[in-house]
């Protein structure tokens, strides 16, 4: 039986991680569960599933928490309990479905204890890929991307050379304004921006979507689990969300892996890697699917993306800044603080005011997040 800890239980990840398990009792514990501040879901999963321990972010929330626990649960708050969730509780498998580069510090805990990593949490490896990659190459641990994009390439590849590959094809949705033009995104309200054609996700990735963000995190984020340089990743936009990712091999052959858009697919293979179990997911019937249609990425449109692979190919604390400007730009623009198009500039901004160190270390990482983040914020 697997021993496993999800941090974000309550998000959109962390809540269909959970039914996946809960479809399947007889192979998985859950040891601990950790959340940010939804304190009623986290005590309706915790009588469900009465796991050793509950994280939860503030004192605040973990005040609703006390005395409602089922018995033999402990409580902790904030970055320890984040640590404990990852690392304390003997789970030999870690589900990171947090949202930010707030998981990597208990990302990091969980590899160096051990334990294999289903990963949904990008802007980890965004932030720090050189350090996460290494540590756990030096550990033995896998890193098994729950990222759809990315379980849908490492289907593909299904363990082929990587010499064999020619190139890498993302696919990108467009996001909720994806047939709008520059113009039109000038007057754009959050709750527009939060309706993804596809996908129920959510809000920070949602967000990511429209602006391709996203797609940029996900560029950023194969370099690094598949370890190709930026020239052989591509982005193709198809905006049917259908084919999750491609491969093309040096024979010219394409192998791409297909579905209709339900994150318990690749969640549930990230937890039953080698192996395949039945699903929930409705069955793509390609027929009734109709056309499906990719086309160019166009940069201009999407200036994001232009900027993400800028930052991935000037590497060290480029892709760090380039994250952290998002975050916090996003969270002013979902507060209703700043319009949908300034989220692009601050990111800009900020890039253009920082000098990229090569090879830094978790101290410079962490100095270059914060930097970014105060400046993203003036
Ligand atoms: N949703 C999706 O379909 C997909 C998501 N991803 C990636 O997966 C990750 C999660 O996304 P998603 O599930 O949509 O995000 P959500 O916002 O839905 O969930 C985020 C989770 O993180 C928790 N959290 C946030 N901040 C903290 C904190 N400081 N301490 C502890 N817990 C915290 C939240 O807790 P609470 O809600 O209690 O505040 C919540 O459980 C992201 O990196 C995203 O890019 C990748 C592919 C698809
Ligand atoms: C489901 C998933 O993996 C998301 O990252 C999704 O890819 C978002 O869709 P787009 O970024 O392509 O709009
Ligand atoms: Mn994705």
């Amino acid at each position: 039986m697997r021993k496993i800890a999800v941090l974000g239980s309550t998000g959109s990840i962390g809540t269909q991680t959970l039914d996946v398990i809960s479809r399947n009792p007889e192979a998985y514990e859950v040891v601990a569960l950790a959340a940010g501040t939804n304190a009623e879901l986290l005590l309706t999963q915790a009588h469900a599933f009465r796991p050793k321990l509950v994280s939860i972010a503030s004192e605040e929330a973990a005040a609703r928490l006390r005395g409602e626990l089922p018995e033999g649960t402990r409580l902790l708050i904030g970055e320890e309990g984040l640590t404990e969730a990852a690392a304390g509780c003997g789970a030999d498998y870690v589900v990171c479905a947090l949202v930010g580069a707030v998981g990597l510090r208990s990302t990091l805990a969980a590899i160096d204890a051990g334990a294999a990593i289903g990963l949904a949490n990008k802007e980890t490896l965004v932030t720090a890929g050189h350090i996460v990659t290494k540590r756990a190459g030096e550990k033995g641990v896998p890193l098994l991307p729950i990222d759809s994009e990315h379980s849908a390439i490492f289907q593909c590849l299904n363990g082929e050379d990587g010499r064999a590959v020619k190139r890498l094809l993302i696919t990108a949705s467009g996001g909720s304004f994806r047939d709008r033009t520059r113009e039109q995104l000038v007057h754009v309200t959050v709750e527009d921006a939060l309706k993804h054609p596809n996908w129920s996700m959510g809000a920070k990735i949602t967000i990511d979507s429209a602006t391709m963000v996203n797609k940029g995190l996900e560029v950023i984020e194969a370099h690094w689990l598949f370890g190709l340089p930026y020239e052989q990743i591509d982005v193709v936009l198809h905006p049917e969300s259908i084919v999750h990712s491609m491969v093309e091999f040096s024979d010219t052959s394409v192998i791409a892996q297909l579905g209709n858009p339900d994150m318990r697919v690749p969640i549930q293979y990230a937890l039953t890697y080698p192996q395949r179990r039945p699903s929930p997911a409705s069955p793509l019937d390609l027929v009734k699917a109709g056309a499906l249609h990719f086309r160019e990425m166009d940069f201009v449109r999407y200036p994001c993306l232009r900027m993400a692979y800028e930052a991935g190919r000037a590497g060290g604390t480029a892709t760090t800044a380039f994250n952290a400007a998002n975050e916090a730009a996003v969270g002013r623009f979902l507060r209703g603080e700043i319009p949908f198009l300034a989220i692009e500039s601050i990111i800009e901004s900020v890039l253009g005011k920082h000098d990229a160190i090569t090879n830094p270390d978790l101290e410079t990482i962490l100095g270059t997040d914060d930097w970014a983040r105060r400046e993203a914020l003036k």
